[in-house]
């Protein structure tokens, strides 16, 4: 970008955000390049090191100023000046005279964001019709746009206004914001510059990594017999409703659990010999008979939800988690509970993970769906970590809120983010049955001992870079097929 480039339009906001922009304007300069600043704030409330960026910016150009809070016909005219095609006026005549494209740089608002923009509406339409091709940058995030929560603030009316950004250049490490909800896409692409802060060497909260190959590679338990990878049980549904379970199973044996028992009706049995050879199965009446099948001291891991339906879903749920040992809930053994959620919360242990989709976790968690559904109206505002975060801790075990952004917390406040965005992005997975490979992926993980919060992290990007990995035409059941050339290609 700074090839083509050498005249900028810096955007200073009232807070440290602004001070950035001055500091960004004099280094410009100092590298030759044609700098208009324009400054929305009191000069003399800025913080203090904003003040001093601000005073040695004045020693280098102008500060064409944009009051609070709106600023006037003149100030836009001036900015007009700068940034639409033919300019005419003063600041516009040196800018026009100065080669390569514009770059406008957004220094309004980072962090400090409390509330949404009013009186900017001008300023920032003014911006988006910027002379083309101009190059959006925003520092550290887009005004607008909360950097905890990855929304753009909304006025009581309902106005969102925000300056979407072609690159945002944040500080020190990725914020929440740059990688949740409208985030990734407000942002563009995400620069994260050190500025010498000292690495927290265990974040409560940081993006999900690439798994390392050595954490799943199987020769690590070299000769081992195949129960030391670890045995999942996944309860299936009735008969027609199979599919579902059969993808989640399919998945934890993929991922190296060294066996996978699919536990089913008696009626279904016959569906699902036809369809299954790797995969075991067992036929299970009820609760009853699944708790004696899991008497089996060698089942390492459960999973429950996946075409369960929702008739026997209870009892069954029940026994599940009644075994104490590792289990991923999903789909209808989580819906099932939506009039008696605290009933769950009482049943489960920490070794559970809970993976809904919006719908589910509105079903569990009404309270914070609700708050998650709400305007966001002022900074920070409720985000999708928070959501996570507190059904967490009211479940007592990790929770895995599902959608192109991903969240997975655990009680203790730890969680990850995982953003299927930009070059991670993966459409793909909006088809059905992609939530119950998930499960089963998370499944043969636990089923292999990993905890629960890194189960759910590692399945989390191996199905997004499954999904990827295979691209257009994707089907739930591909996912598994993709699986082997991702986990080859891990370091
Ligand atoms: N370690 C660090 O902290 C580092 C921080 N760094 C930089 O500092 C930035 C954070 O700085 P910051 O805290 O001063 O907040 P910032 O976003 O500039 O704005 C606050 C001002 O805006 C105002 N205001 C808010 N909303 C408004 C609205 N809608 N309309 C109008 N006004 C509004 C608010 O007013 P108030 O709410 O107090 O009335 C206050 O005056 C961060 O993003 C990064 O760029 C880096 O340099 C590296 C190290
Ligand atoms: N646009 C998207 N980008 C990335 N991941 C997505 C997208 N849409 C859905 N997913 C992922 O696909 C899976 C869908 O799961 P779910 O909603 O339970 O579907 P199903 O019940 O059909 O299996 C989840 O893991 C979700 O995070």
């Amino acid at each position: 970008m700074a090839a083509g480039a050498q005249s900028a339009v810096v955007l200073c906001g009232p807070g440290n955000n602004g001070g950035d922009g001055f500091v960004i304007a004099r280094m410009l300069h100092a590298r030759g390049w044609q700098v208009a600043v324009f400054f929305y704030g009191d000069a003399a409330r800025l913080p203090a090191d904003a003040a001093e960026a601000y005073a040695a910016w004045q020693a280098v150009g102008p500060v064409h100023p944009l009051s609070q809070p709106e600023p006037d016909e003149t100030q836009l005219c001036a900015l007009a000046d700068v940034v639409l095609p033919g300019p005419t006026g003063p600041i516009g005549g040196t800018m026009a005279a100065a080669p390569g494209r514009l770059v406008l740089i957004d220094a309004l608002f980072g962090t400090g964001l409390t509330r949404p923009l009013v009186g900017l509406d001008l300023t920032l339409r003014l911006c988006q019709e910027a002379r083309a091709p101009a190059a959006f940058v925003a520092v550290d995030v887009p005004s607008g746009l909360c950097a905890d929560a990855g929304r753009v603030l909304t006025t009581p009316a309902g106005a969102a206004l925000c300056l979407p950004a072609d690159l945002t250049v944040s500080f020190h490490g990725r914020k929440p914001g740059h990688l949740l909800a409208e985030g990734p896409e407000i942002c563009g692409k995400v620069v994260v510059a050190d500025i010498g802060l000292p690495d927290d060497p265990a974040p409560q909260v940081r993006p999900v990594d690439a798994p390392r190959a050595a954490d799943l590679d199987k020769a690590a338990l070299r000769g081992a017999h195949k129960f030391a990878h670890g045995h999942a049980v996944v309860v299936s549904g009735g008969v027609g409703q199979g599919g579902a379970s059969r993808l989640a199973a399919r998945a934890a044996l993929r991922i190296g659990a060294g066996l996978v028992t699919l536990a089913c009706p008696p009626a279904a049995l016959i569906e699902n010999a036809a369809r299954l050879d790797a995969i075991m199965l067992r036929s299970v009446r009820d609760a009853e008979a699944l708790t004696q099948m899991l008497d089996d001291p060698r089942i390492t891991a459960l999973c429950i939800g996946p075409g369960l339906g929702l008739t026997r879903a209870r009892p069954l749920v029940a026994a599940v988690l009644a075994r104490g040992v590792p289990a991923v809930l999903d789909a209808d053994a989580l819906s099932v509970w939506v009039d008696e959620p605290a009933a769950l919360f009482a049943a489960l242990h920490p070794g559970c993970v809970l993976t809904p989709h919006l719908g589910e976790f509105a079903r569990l968690f009404p309270d914070l769906a609700d708050l998650l559904a709400a305007p966001a109206s002022s900074g920070p505002a409720f985000s999708k970590l928070d959501a996570a975060r507190a059904a967490s801790r009211r479940a007592g075990c990790v929770v895995l809120l599902k959608g192109a952004d991903t969240v997975i917390a655990a009680p203790d406040g730890q969680a990850r983010i995982h953003s299927a965005s930009g070059a991670q992005a993966a459409p793909w997975l909006a088809t059905a049955g992609a939530g119950d490979v998930l499960a089963g992926l998370i499944a043969g993980l636990l089923a292999r001992g990993k905890p629960p919060l890194e189960a759910a992290s590692m399945a989390v990007w191996l199905h997004a870079a499954s999904a990827r990995a295979f691209g257009p035409g994707l089907t739930a059941d591909d996912l598994s097929d993709a699986l082997p050339g991702v986990l080859r290609a891990l370091t």
